[in-house]
């Protein structure tokens, strides 16, 4: 079985590659990165380390196409692969679209078998959003060959990845614990055979109790630790003040998601402390740079800082203090070697805070949240 996989970084690497080998598959990762893919094509192996497990699993049977300079052998490998999987984030989605439709066009005038695409990202919807970019860039005439052959079912994807610079460049250090679901709705053909992935139904509780857990929390460390004066999430969890603020966050997600889909609320709390724990992992070095992100796409009106704050307005009918404070902490967050956050900042100080949240999280200027984002921003800055 072959599969291709967009993206050979931290989680391509460290997570779906590695099950991909467990199940069998042949691995052909596609990145813009040189480097890695001479590496992969020079050793057809990497190693991946288990933080704190002491142990380390071999990944055999890769190699790798450089989308940039090899546009045509990335074509040849999607018209016979088996598998499509993707882990290159949410903003180059859009990007890798056009070598993707170009392959599945050219797979659809050779052979009529379908075939799965997973997106692999931290997001609701990516695999769905791939498609439509994957539309976007196929003539319309093929547009229904496409819909009925080519599945894209969505997927939640959850594994610590820091980054990381090792001895040997392929290699790669990731917490032990992994869950990824992927819907079976949209499936076409045979559902994928691959070790660790879970098949659900429906999958909107699954990425909603991942994104506004894991990653909610997981923000919330690194903007208020960033706020704080703190470099590494350990670090920022460390501080009881940081703490009490991300529990806090946790909380009213917490409610949203238990008032939204009847989790059991003990139930809950213990993944929510399993989840704090994965944070202080001593193992693992993150920064709160790398947690912390791309925070206009983590403004967003869907991600994981308005949508439940929005929806615990609604839903819980109180004011999302912790979530507020965290959004501010967000709109406060400075660095200048993460684009989207100089960005952030430009449009702070050329339009305000207000009106560059009301933009971004796409509110309308007398929504509450946008009110209480206003004066708990005025309070921290
Ligand atoms: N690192 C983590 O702990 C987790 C990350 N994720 C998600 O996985 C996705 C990838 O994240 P990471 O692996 O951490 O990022 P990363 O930066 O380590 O890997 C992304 C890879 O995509 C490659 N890339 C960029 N442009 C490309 C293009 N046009 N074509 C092909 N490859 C391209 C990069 O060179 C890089 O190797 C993101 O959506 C992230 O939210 C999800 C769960 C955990
Ligand atoms: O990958 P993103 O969406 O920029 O956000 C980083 C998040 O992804 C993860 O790497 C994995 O879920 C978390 O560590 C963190 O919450």
């Amino acid at each position: 079985m072959r599969a291709v996989h967009f993206g050979a970084g931290n989680i391509g690497r460290g997570f779906i590659g590695a099950l991909l080998d467990q199940s069998g598959y042949e691995t052909v990762f596609v990145d813009v990165n040189e480097a890695l893919i001479d590496l992969l094509n020079e050793r057809n192996q990497y190693h991946v380390e288990l933080a704190g497990a002491d142990s380390t699993i071999e990944v055999k049977n890769v190699s790798g196409l450089n989308s940039m300079k090899q546009p045509h052998e990335v074509v040849e490998a999607l018209v016979h692969a088996d598998l499509v999987t993707t882990a290159v984030g949410p903003n180059i989605l859009p990007v890798i679209s056009k070598l993707l439709a170009e392959g599945l066009e050219k797979r659809m005038k050779e052979q009529a078998g379908p075939l799965n695409v997973i997106a692999c990202e931290n997001m609701i919807g990516g695999s769905e959003a791939l498609k439509q970019h994957v539309l976007e860039n196929m003539d319309e005439s093929l547009h229904e060959r496409l819909v009925d052959l080519i599945g894209f079912p969505n997927a939640a994807v959850d594994r610590i990845v820091p980054d990381q610079h090792n001895e040997d460049p392929l290699t790669v250090k990731v917490e032990p614990y992994y869950e990824w679901v992927v819907e079976t709705p949209a499936i076409k053909g045979v559902q994928p055979e691959v070790e660790g992935i879970t098949y659900v139904e429906d999958l909107t509780p699954y990425i909603e109790r991942k994104l506004f857990t894991v990653n909610t929390g997981h923000a919330a460390t690194a903007y208020l630790g960033s706020y704080y004066g703190h470099s590494t999430i350990k670090e920022a969890m460390d501080d009881p003040i940081v703490k009490e603020k991300v529990e806090g966050a946790l909380k009213e997600t917490g409610a949203v998601l238990i008032e939204k889909y009847g989790f059991d609320k003990v139930q809950h709390e213990g993944y929510v402390d399993k989840i704090i724990n994965r944070f202080l992992n001593p193992d693992l070095s993150d920064e709160v740079t790398r947690v912390g992100r791309g925070p206009i796409r983590k403004l967003g009106p869907k991600d994981r800082l308005v949508r439940p704050a929005v929806e615990y307005l609604e839903r819980v009918e109180e004011d999302p203090h912790y979530l507020v404070e965290v959004i501010a902490a967000a709109l406060s967050y400075k660095n200048e070697a993460d684009s989207e956050a100089k960005e952030l900042q430009e449009k702070v100080l050329d339009h305000g805070p207000t009106a560059a949240f009301k933009d971004i999280s796409e509110l309308n200027a007398n929504h509450r949240l946008v009110q209480l984002v206003e004066q708990k921003y005025k309070e921290m800055n």
